[in-house]
């Protein structure tokens, strides 16, 4: 196999001219990104300019005008029913803020995907749902427990022991860290990085944070203008010429991190 298929054949997500809007305002057009299977990719950019539109495009909770989105290789729109169903299963999210019901506790959390795409016995599914709390680093009495009797970091962990619930190959992370504070931001991040080395994940993760940006991921892309404006590695964004990006990632802020490193 030559490179260029090589790389193709590690292509998850491809999105082609996605071009999304609502009237008049158009969010996101004729924007190309990719996500390599295993990485970890950090997606930045202003606040509004449409990060929240996309990944929820990409899961197919908004329409799009035009473009194409391949998950795993599968066209979304040529596939069929069964083949739609099977490549929910490997896709997780974590929406931002958790979103977990705060009616059901922990464990029954982590069940609702379960349910709604398995049929497994309540013991089995009790069984997997304290795999997936001990796997994101929760104790075992946290299963029992409800929402609002978890701090902000059980509740990330919690969201992300849910996302994980179904065993998915690709995980969506709506601004992961936000709400924690530095350290357990850092732990958070650390958590991601071991499934990811643990478990094969490929994670695409929508965040404001300088840290998690500098510290886990592989990749990062820029949305501006519309469209990802620039894609690579922390030295492709220090170098790029652009005053939003400049004053992102060579901000005061930033200029701290790359010091402490
Ligand atoms: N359901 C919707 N109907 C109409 N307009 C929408 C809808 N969802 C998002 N928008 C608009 O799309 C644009 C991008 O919003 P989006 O939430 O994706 O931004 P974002 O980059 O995620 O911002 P933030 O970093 O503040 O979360 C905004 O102008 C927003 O008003």
């Amino acid at each position: 196999m030559d490179q260029v298929s090589a790389k193709q054949d590690d292509v998850v997500l491809s999105v082609k001219d996605l071009t999304v809007g609502f009237g008049s305002n158009v969010v996101l057009d004729e924007l190309n990104l990719d996500i390599y299977r295993g990485e970890i990719l950090g997606f930045v950019g202003a606040s509004g300019t449409g990060k929240s539109v996309l990944m929820r495009t990409v899961l197919r909770l908004l329409p799009r005008r035009s473009g194409a989105i391949r998950i795993f290789g599968v066209d979304f729109d040529k596939a069929t029913e069964e083949e739609r169903l099977r490549l929910d299963m490997k896709l997780g999210v974590l929406f931002q803020h958790g979103a977990l019901f705060s009616a059901l506790t922990v464990k029954e959390n982590i069940q609702v995907p379960m349910r709604e795409y398995l049929d497994l016995p309540q013991a089995m599914m009790d069984e997997l749902a304290r795999l997936k709390i001990e796997l994101v680093g929760l104790a075992p009495e946290a299963a029992d427990k409800y929402p609002s009797e978890l701090s902000g970091g059980m509740i990330k962990r919690a969201a992300l022991a849910r996302a994980l619930a179904l065993d998915p190959a690709l995980v969506f992370l709506d601004e992961p860290t936000s709400g924690l504070d530095p350290i357990g931001a850092a732990e958070f991040d650390e958590l991601i990085a071991k499934l990811r080395d643990t478990l094969g994940l490929t994670v695409y993760m929508v965040t404001h944070d300088l840290d998690s940006l500098f510290s886990v991921c592989d990749r990062i892309a820029v949305l501006g203008n519309k469209k990802v404006m620039v894609e690579g590695t922390i030295e492709d964004m220090l170098a790029f010429d652009d005053a939003w990006v400049q004053s992102y990632f060579q901000g005061k802020r930033a200029r701290s991190i790359v010091r402490n490193a």
